[in-house]
């Protein structure tokens, strides 16, 4: 692309082309936003975290994580159209240039790259990662399941064949362990959002118990006024709820464990459709599915602020 903008948002892209469009908008914010490799995936790829930070060492920061599901692509789609709307926004949007003037924020579109390029080349309906699982002919442990966090109960599989199938141990996915190093090595993270689809859900914490979070009362409150931004747009409607209680329980689930880290404000949205097309949403539902998951993320992102 000549530059960042005129990339084509309203379209699904391979893993290179996303990766190059990262470079040039890194050059056309060189102030805001910045690209650092977290480490490898099991099949050694880069995995590329797009880091928003105007100054500072080691702000308070919001984490967010896109496609870590390969098949839910509107997750990663919708995760560049918000990492441009964040980048020239700054300087121009009073809230976005507010909350990057005493925040950092951390987005990583492929979580999960070897299942996007799998999803790509051999089976659009990859979720897992690629690992080899010793003595099976089943490839993948669902990263989703991975984390340390309830690890091996409801909701997983010890199946190596199961879509949901937790791994040999938590953490035992490389590019589930990049992101608990990131975490863990930067330590001052408020917010830890992760992005799937799909479903239409905002969901917080508990996964792996329907038992209610110390924080529910407000993490609800937060994310049903995160929600009426988000319809507020074109009317789509969300629901709201953990995990557990609003879709089923799942142990070993990312945001249970970055809420059992301390960060309370762990979310996860669903995002388009409720089924018709499920993750073979049409690419010109893209853009409005981004514009709309954006005015939520904005509200999340603020209220972070604000407590
Ligand atoms: O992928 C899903 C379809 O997007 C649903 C998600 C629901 C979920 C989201 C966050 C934490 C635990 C479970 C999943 O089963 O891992
Ligand atoms: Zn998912």
């Amino acid at each position: 692309e000549r530059n960042s903008r005129s990339f084509n948002f309203g379209a699904y892209h391979k893993l290179e082309t996303v990766y190059s469009w990262m470079d040039t908008l890194v050059a056309d914010y060189p102030r805001v936003v910045s690209k650092e490799q977290i480490g490898l995936s099991y099949e050694s790829r880069p995995m590329y975290v797009l880091k928003f930070s105007t100054g500072g060492a080691k702000r308070p920061a919001i984490w967010i994580d896109a496609g870590i599901h390969s098949r839910e692509w509107v997750s990663q789609a919708s995760a560049v159209w918000i990492a441009n709307k964040i980048a020239s926004e700054y300087g121009t949007e009073s809230s976005v240039t507010n909350l990057l003037n005493a925040m950092d924020i951390y987005l990583m579109v492929f979580t999960n790259p070897d299942g996007y390029v799998h999803t790509h080349t051999s089976d659009r309906m990859w979720r897992k990662t690629r690992s080899v699982n010793p003595g099976s002919r089943c490839r993948g442990t669902d990263p989703n399941r991975n984390w340390d966090a309830g690890f091996g109960g409801v909701g997983a599989s010890k199946n190596p064949c199961s879509d949901s199938y937790h791994g040999p141990h938590a953490h035992s996915e490389v590019e589930v362990k990049n992101v608990v190093n990131l975490i863990k090595t930067h330590g001052n993270f408020k917010s830890f959002v992760s992005i799937h689809a799909y479903s239409q859900l905002l969901m917080y914490p508990y996964g792996f118990s329907c038992k209610d979070v110390p924080h529910q009362p407000e993490l609800d409150a937060v994310a049903r006024d995160a929600v009426k931004a988000l319809s507020s747009l074109y009317g789509t409607r969300y629901k709201v709820g953990s995990i557990c209680n609003i879709i089923y329980p799942a142990s070993g689930g990312s945001i249970d464990w970055s809420y059992n880290l301390g960060i309370k404000y762990s979310f996860a949205f669903e995002l388009r459709d409720t089924g018709r097309y499920g993750f073979m949403l049409p690419a010109n539902q893209i853009i409005p599915t981004a514009s709309e998951t954006w005015l939520a993320l904005k509200h999340l992102m603020m209220y972070t602020h604000e407590h």
